[in-house]
């Protein structure tokens, strides 16, 4: 991080009045915003709220309607990327820009910085952060590629660092590191701006902050003075005490989860009682799978869903879980074994069969295979279920679509301006919210596969997804929740695996005492032995 050059008594970055419309969609009105030299300043707020939009117009990306900005004193009116990166801001977005094709070590020459090795120690030594700069992007875990991302915005020593959600991919581990760089960066002089919807978080590296809702400044000052239970009324509009118990680990609020979650996860629908039982909702059977290298990335993984149980995959990344969702998604075909979903053996079908036998999957990218950013909102909602709209055999009732869309868009706070509206023009968030409802929406919805399911999603809608995916569990689907969070798994799941090269642990209850305690081993590998062999038994479903 370069030291400011100019006006060191002046604030990094001071805003006054800043607006910002889409057509009708006013994003941002009147927002003033101080960020202070030597401070970690966080931007909280709803899905929708404007934060991304704050960090596009301080990043060139886009231009304010009305408004200014001064940076170390200095007027800055940036007019495009290029100008935000002259005055010396780095900018790490919620989606990743780099070229997936081409190794670390390309894509950071595609900077053009002059002393590369360099810049590339000092990263390293200053902030711990290593690459694999040989490594082909495309064959990074996601915490990975975020990682090049932050390594990429350093690199230019920034004076002013912005981060929009950088966390939402990245493991514990990656979380404090990311952190703890934040905190070196103000402690050496220099800014940064983190957006984030973790409250532990801001607890963790924050000074200051300010909260948007919709779209305007609701409130926001040093950290000190801004506890948790006066943070989520300010972002969310309710008190925080309105929220599942269950859901402090997961934003943050305390660091053990458990106690809240107490009483809090229904029972699972009781499995394989009688000759009346239903298949599983989905068993994966010996499934294995191999990296291009020829290493196993799946082992022989055998795993079963039962109908209303909440089955939760935790793990280290890249451990196998990408590639589990991607056998599950339809994207990559095992060498062996099977995949059913009720009665319906999906091994080999195409993503419409899937649908028809009653798979939801929410995967990992959903930028990229979730949805489709161009069509509209309805489209997306209603992709792969046209069929339903078909008016004659070449018309769609849009009109009918657009009602059933709305219907969606209310049930699950969607923040849209109609459903006509492409999918690419809604806030991270509210497109998270699309995927997801469209998945719950499955009519059968036999089993529900989900990648971290609450990424990026406010508190208040984690609480309503949360509740969704009970509810589905509770009408007899089975659900699949891969995440990195322990604290999201253990307060939504009623068991637990976990990932560990390319093999699955025995089930662990949730509800058991020290549940937290003996995940974290089988995820550090301390019981290797009991990651399932293949000549180990499949194990049962709940009872
Ligand atoms: N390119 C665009 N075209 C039209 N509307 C947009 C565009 N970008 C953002 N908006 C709208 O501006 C508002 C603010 O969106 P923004 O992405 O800034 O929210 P956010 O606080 O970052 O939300 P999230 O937490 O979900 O990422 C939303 O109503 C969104 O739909």
């Amino acid at each position: 991080m370069s030291a400011p050059t100019t006006s060191p008594a002046a604030p990094a970055l001071e805003i006054r009045g800043l607006a910002k419309s889409f057509g009708g969609v006013r994003a941002l009105h009147g927002i003033d915003l101080v960020v202070q030299a030597g401070s970690v300043h966080c931007v909280l707020g709803e899905n929708g709220a404007g934060k991304s939009t704050l960090c596009h117009l301080i990043g060139g990306s886009l231009t304010p309607d009305t408004g200014a900005l001064r940076l170390y004193g200095e007027p800055y009116a940036p007019r495009r990327p290029a100008d935000a990166l002259a005055a010396g801001i780095a900018m790490v977005h919620q989606h990743f820009s780099l070229v997936p094709t081409l190794t670390v070590h390309e894509n950071l020459r595609l900077l053009r910085l002059a002393d590369l090795p360099r810049r590339l120690a000092r990263v390293e030594d200053e902030y711990g952060l290593a690459l694999d700069l040989g490594a082909r992007v495309a064959d990074l875990p996601v915490g990975l590629r975020q990682r090049v991302e932050i390594v990429k915005a350093l690199l230019r020593e920034p004076r002013l660092l912005l981060l929009d959600e950088p966390t939402g991919v990245l493991d514990p581990a990656a979380v404090d590191a990311l952190l703890t760089t934040c905190r070196r960066i103000a402690d050496a002089g220099g800014a940064v701006v983190l957006i984030t919807h973790k409250l532990g978080e801001v607890a963790g590296a924050g000074d200051t902050a300010t909260v948007l809702r919709g779209g305007t400044v609701a409130g926001g000052g040093p950290l000190a003075e801004l506890p948790p239970e006066r943070l989520v009324p300010l972002m969310i509009g309710r008190p925080a005490g309105s929220l599942d118990p269950a859901l402090s680990g997961t934003i943050g609020l305390t660091a053990d989860a458990p106690a809240a979650r107490t009483g809090t996860v229904p029972r699972p629908v009781p499995a394989r009682t009688g000759d009346m039982n239903p298949p599983p909702a989905l068993d994966v059977r010996g499934v294995s799978v191999r990296r291009a290298d020829g290493t196993p990335a799946l082992d022989d993984v055998t795993l079963t869903v039962v109908p209303g149980e909440i089955l939760g995959i935790a793990g280290v990344e890249g451990n196998g879980q990408s590639e589990l969702m991607a056998v599950l998604g339809g994207s990559l075909t095992p060498r062996s074994g099977t995949v059913t979903v009720g009665a319906a053996d999906v091994t080999r079908a195409t993503p419409r069969r899937r649908t028809a036998a009653g798979l939801g999957v929410v995967p990992e990218d959903r930028h990229h295979e979730g949805c489709v950013g161009p069509l509209s909102v309805a489209e997306n909602l209603f992709l792969g279920r046209l069929g339903d709209f078909r008016r004659g055999r070449l018309f769609l009732d849009r009109a009918a679509m657009r009602r059933a869309a709305d219907t969606v868009l209310a049930a699950h706070d969607i923040r849209a301006d109609g459903p006509g509206t492409p999918l690419s023009a809604l806030s991270g968030g509210n497109q998270q919210k699309v995927v997801l409802a469209r998945e719950l929406a499955l009519d059968p919805l036999v089993c529900l596969a989900a990648v971290q399911p609450t990424r990026g999603l406010d508190v208040g809608a984690v609480d309503a997804v949360h509740t969704r995916v009970r509810e589905a569990a509770s009408r007899g689907a089975g659900v699949l929740v891969v995440s990195s969070e322990l604290d999201e798994l253990l307060a939504l799941c009623h068991r637990v695996v976990v990932a560990y090269r390319g093999r699955l642990s025995e089930p662990v209850p949730t509800d058991h005492a020290r549940a937290r305690e003996r995940i974290g081993r089988l995820m550090l590998g301390a019981d290797a032995s009991e990651h399932l062999s293949p000549a180990r038994p499949l194990p049962q479903g709940p009872s």
